[in-house]
């Protein structure tokens, strides 16, 4: 029986929180060794464990993987958050596929213009789609406390503008779709991946601006009914392994270890 899951990464969120989040979120526990210095990090890639010198790097199942999404990719596979098959993976519609036929009859035969709803059902688009703009937003918001003072006001602002104007109203216009049809989960009738990332984007969304969340009551909602499930909610308690919000003191650590 393999052990725990090993995170080699420094004590903070950077881009190792979505792994705990998914680890976390699948109920497995995990252990942590914090780099603390250049020495750790250099110790690391000497004992060759790094394939690109870099981290986050999780040891699982006799591997030591590195790249977030790969290993994302791996957890959500081996403890099934990653859809029933590969069409809720890549083409997932909530009114099945053969709306999208229909919607592309009606729209060549021009009998009348699908309705937004519709279209929205037919969006070729599934875990993989979702999570990768999930993850778009989750990392320029992550940068923000890292990107240097005279640049900060203006990368807030296209943080706020992308969320407020590009991000959230997609997957609000989702969640529409989704009420009429009944299903508690982004795709599929079950909890993947995906309802794990947007929530924890929605946490640093609100985290940023709360005021941003209110002109999306379906997604508020989302947040409040995936925050409540056993194993997020712990993770949500206070005493987790879930990192903070990183502070001055923690991005001039960030530095120091990965000379940045
Ligand atoms: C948002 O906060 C942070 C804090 C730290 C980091 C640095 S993460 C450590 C870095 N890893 C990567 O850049 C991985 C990218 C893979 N696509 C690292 O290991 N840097 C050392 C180096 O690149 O030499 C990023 C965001």
């Amino acid at each position: 029986m393999a052990g725990k899951p090993v995170l080699h990464y420094f004590n903070a969120r950077g881009r190792m929180e979505c792994i705990r989040w998914l680890l976390a979120a699948a109920g497995v526990e995990f252990e942590e060794k914090f780099i603390q210095s250049p020495e750790d990090l250099e110790k690391l890639r000497k004992d060759g464990n790094l394939m690109f010198d870099q981290v986050p790097m999780v040891e699982i199942d006799g591997m030591k993987l590195v790249q977030t999404r790969a290993i994302l990719n791996y957890i959500a596979t081996k403890y099934d958050l990653y859809g029933k098959d590969v069409k809720e993976r890549t083409l997932y519609d909530v009114l099945g596929l053969k709306a999208c036929a229909t919607t592309a009859r009606r729209w060549l035969s021009s009998e009348r213009p699908p309705s937004s709803s519709l279209l929205m059902a037919a969006y070729p688009v599934g875990i993989d789609v979702y999570t990768e703009g999930i993850l778009d937003l989750t990392e320029m918001i992550l940068q923000l406390v890292i990107c240097p003072p005279d640049q900060r006001e203006a990368k807030i602002s296209l943080a706020k503008d992308k969320t407020k104007n590009r991000y959230l109203p997609a997957f609000e216009k989702l969640m529409k779709v989704l009420k009429s049809h009944g299903p508690d989960y982004l795709v599929g009738k079950r909890l993947t991946r995906v309802d794990i990332h947007l929530l924890e984007l929605l946490l640093y969304v609100e985290e940023l601006d709360a005021s941003l969340l209110n002109p999306f009551p379906l997604l508020k909602a989302f947040k409040s009914r995936i925050s409540s499930l056993p194993n997020v909610k712990k993770f949500l308690q206070p005493g987790s392994q879930r990192k903070p919000l990183m502070d001055a003191k923690q991005v001039e650590e960030a530095r120091k270890i990965f000379k940045f």
